[in-house]
């Protein structure tokens, strides 16, 4: 952590910020945000580009499993390194749960759930909690999401994680009905969380929404709309990011 007095008064920021996207694509929309493009440093099983003194955007793989261990390297080479990261922002494109979450829309998540992680038994789905394993959620701080929320205009929520992109309306409404508070989901973000709470580090997620969740039609994703809106969201959301007072956060809240 590094103290900072910035406007005559003390705050305290994260000394660097790991964000992680799915592909490179997303990595650059992030990127577009600063002034400058960003280097790729190479650490063992990762190659983050650093932007300025804060960020390191990570291109860390689709699906929640590659997005752990990415995530997890680079954090275990910054900690090693003697320069542990503060913050870990799990962002990219990701399906909308209409009417609250529609095309170009911003989502913050409150809540980051493993959606499909569990057993489907006769009487319906298990999470794993319920067989007595682990856990399904993961809370980012609150007072990081509420500044996030006013910063870019986005929605809090919970943010769904899946390992298979909803293809139907019927599945649409079962992850609705399960998750009542879902507006969106996507396929890295408590793969993101769980590294991310294996090293004690704070994790946000921010989703820009590219297609609606229902029934699949892949030819209507705005994947440029959503590009765009990630890219404007950053240049908001940098701000908050660097002058978060992690103290301020405690793991229960
Ligand atoms: O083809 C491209 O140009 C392109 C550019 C940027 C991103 C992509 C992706 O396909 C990203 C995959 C990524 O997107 C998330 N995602 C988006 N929509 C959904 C959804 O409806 N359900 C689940 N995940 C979604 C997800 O996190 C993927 O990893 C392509």
């Amino acid at each position: 952590m590094v103290v900072q007095a910035e406007e005559g008064r003390l705050t305290t920021s994260a000394a660097r910020i790991l964000v992680a996207t799915a592909v490179p694509a997303e990595r650059d929309a992030v990127a577009r945000a600063f002034p400058e493009p960003g280097s790729p440093v190479r650490l063992p099983g990762v190659t983050p580009h650093r932007t300025g003194t804060a960020y390191d955007l990570l291109a860390a793989g689709v699906g929640p499993a590659l997005a752990a261990a990415s995530v997890s390297a680079a954090l275990t080479a910054a900690a090693l390194a003697g320069t542990p990261y503060g913050l870990v922002v799990s962002a990219g494109i990701g399906g909308g749960f209409l009417p609250e979450a529609p095309v170009g829309s911003l989502v913050l998540a409150d809540t980051i759930v493993a959606a499909d992680l569990g057993a489907e038994t006769a009487d319906g789905f298990l999470p794993v909690t319920e067989l007595g394993f682990g856990t399904v959620t993961h809370h980012p701080p609150r007072s990081l999401v509420q500044q996030a929320v006013e910063a870019t205009g986005g929605r809090a929520g919970a943010v769904l994680t899946v390992s298979t992109v909803t293809g139907t309306a019927s599945r649409a409404a079962a992850l609705r009905a399960r998750h009542p508070r879902a507006l969106a989901e996507a396929m890295e973000g408590f793969g993101v969380a769980e590294a991310a709470a294996a090293h004690g580090v704070p994790v946000l997620e921010i989703r820009a929404v590219s297609n609606p969740v229902g029934p699949r039609d892949r030819a209507a994703w705005r994947i440029g709309e959503a590009l765009a809106a990630l890219t404007t969201a950053f240049g908001k959301l940098a701000p908050v990011l660097e002058s978060w007072n992690p103290h301020e956060h405690r793991p229960d809240q």
